[in-house]
């Protein structure tokens, strides 16, 4: 039987069985001063610290640690062999109530905050496996369905996307049209009520494995601009015309799907319009901050991993007689690290903790996201330099951490432009 607190909410599980709240503890501390700063802590990594978290999070914590390490670590070198992870992962993922944490529960998600969500994107990140497409899902795909969908929509994806039985994946870029959104040539056109959906998707996560598709569409080419003329649209697998390329060869994320797709004359019914028609354009930019957010806050948690699995290295590595640690300019190396590490993550718990309270603003979000996959980089390089030769193995965690954190500063909207967003705030006169 296993326990799990998520937001004053104990469920009991059996087995498959998932039993309803039976009691809502109060621990206390909520946001309380006794935590402590994780600068002051023993480990970066440590249960218990940081102000936004309570320790109801930290039982959630516990329970999100153990599953990374029991269910994901020990088979991911396979996965990433296979360029996949298992169907069963999902199934699993989602008999712990890690999927959807942060979908509200009359909406069949877990119903609670999005510092639960927190907790799931900084586990996976701490066991340094990068092959589930768990936040992707869960905090980029399910939010537009929750937020835009119709009751049908919503009744028919969400339980089936928390139970890990339905994976989503989210198509925007296109082989000509990726930070210029605007720029999509993927086109459905009405016939009767039904649409008729032709183009080519790149580069989308989850993308081989996904069971529904979000599709960014043009449907009106004669809007006054290209914003006003896009739509979203939901895509099943095995819809007839909807057809999936192959899984891409990238220098890193190896277990991750991330796949070409194809829609070749795709009949869709009227019911698979996700939202309004012709709204697409502002949806995308509503939710583009959460996704930025989570990508930041999987950077940080990714520079504290690499921190502390090179923190153990240079302590047990040998040179001339003593540990690497000893040497002066390693030490130097590591507080500089661990000092712009701490800087990072206190700007981004007030970004978690603005997110929270619904006040994070697009142009913070973007901040945030450049800022930390900036700093990723830098602490990848740092520390696989620390490693010496052995940080160039692929057995060694910090070889992968290194290739993997390559993209950060590239997807959710390049660092570049997110320059251009924050410069465009800065500027402005309104
Ligand atoms: C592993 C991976 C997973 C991905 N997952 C998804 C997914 O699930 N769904 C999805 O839709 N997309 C996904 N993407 C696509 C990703 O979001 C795009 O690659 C990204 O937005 C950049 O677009 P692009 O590759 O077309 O580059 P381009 O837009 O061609 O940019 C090339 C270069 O030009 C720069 N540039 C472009 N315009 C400007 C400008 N105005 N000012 C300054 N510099 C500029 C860029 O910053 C970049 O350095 C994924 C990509 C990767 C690699």
């Amino acid at each position: 039987t296993a326990v799990r607190v998520c937001e004053s909410m104990l469920y009991f599980y059996f087995g498959e069985f998932k039993f309803l709240p039976l009691w809502i503890p109060s621990f206390g501390d909520c946001h309380g001063t006794k935590r402590q700063e994780p600068s002051s802590a023993k480990s970066l990594t440590d249960i218990g610290t940081r102000r936004i978290f309570t320790s109801d999070h930290d039982i959630f914590r516990e329970s999100a640690r153990k599953f990374f390490q029991e269910e994901v670590l020990p088979f991911h070198a396979e996965w990433e062999k296979d360029g996949q992870v298992s169907r069963e992962l999902w199934e699993k993922a989602g008999q712990q109530g890690l999927l959807g944490v942060a979908i509200a529960e009359k909406h069949g998600g877990i119903g609670a905050d999005i510092l639960s969500s927190a907790v799931v994107w900084e586990e996976q990140m701490y066991v340094n496996c990068t092959g589930p497409g768990f936040s992707l899902h869960s905090d980029i795909v399910m939010p537009y369905i929750a937020n835009y969908g119709s009751e049908e929509q919503i009744k028919r994806f969400i339980p089936e996307m928390a139970a890990g039985k339905c994976i989503g994946a989210i198509a925007m870029t296109e082989p000509g049209a990726g930070s210029d959104l605007q720029g999509v040539r993927t086109y459905a056109k009405k016939d009767g009520s039904d649409w008729i959906l032709n183009g080519s998707k790149v580069f989308i996560t989850n993308g081989w494995m996904s069971d529904v598709v979000i599709v960014v569409a043009v449907t009106n080419r004669e809007a006054r601009s290209p914003a006003h003329g896009i739509s979203l649209f939901l895509v099943e697998n095995g819809t007839k015309g909807f057809i999936k390329g192959r899984k891409l060869n990238k220098i890193g994320l190896k277990a991750q799907d991330t796949a070409e797709l194809f829609f070749e004359d795709v009949r869709l019914p009227a019911s698979a319009l996700l939202g309004k028609e012709n709204k697409g354009f502002y949806y995308l930019m509503a939710e583009l901050p959460q996704e930025r957010l989570l990508i930041a806050d999987m950077a940080l948690a990714g520079c504290e991993f690499m921190f502390e699995e090179t923190r153990n290295y240079v302590k047990q590595r040998k040179a001339f007689g003593k540990t690497i640690a000893h040497l002066q300019t390693v030490q130097h190396k590591l507080a500089e690290m661990k000092t712009q590490i701490c800087v990072g993550r206190a700007f981004l718990d007030n970004c978690l903790q603005l997110h929270a309270d619904k006040r994070l603003d697009s142009s913070t979000a973007s901040m945030a996201k450049y800022w930390s996959s900036d700093l990723q980089n830098s602490v990848a390089t740092q520390c696989v330099q620390l490693h010496g030769g052995w940080g160039y193995m692929w057995e060694y965690p910090i070889a992968k951490a290194f290739v993997d954190a390559r993209v950060q500063p590239i997807y959710g909207g390049t660092n570049e432009i997110m320059k251009e967003l924050i410069a465009r705030d800065i500027v402005s006169d309104k």
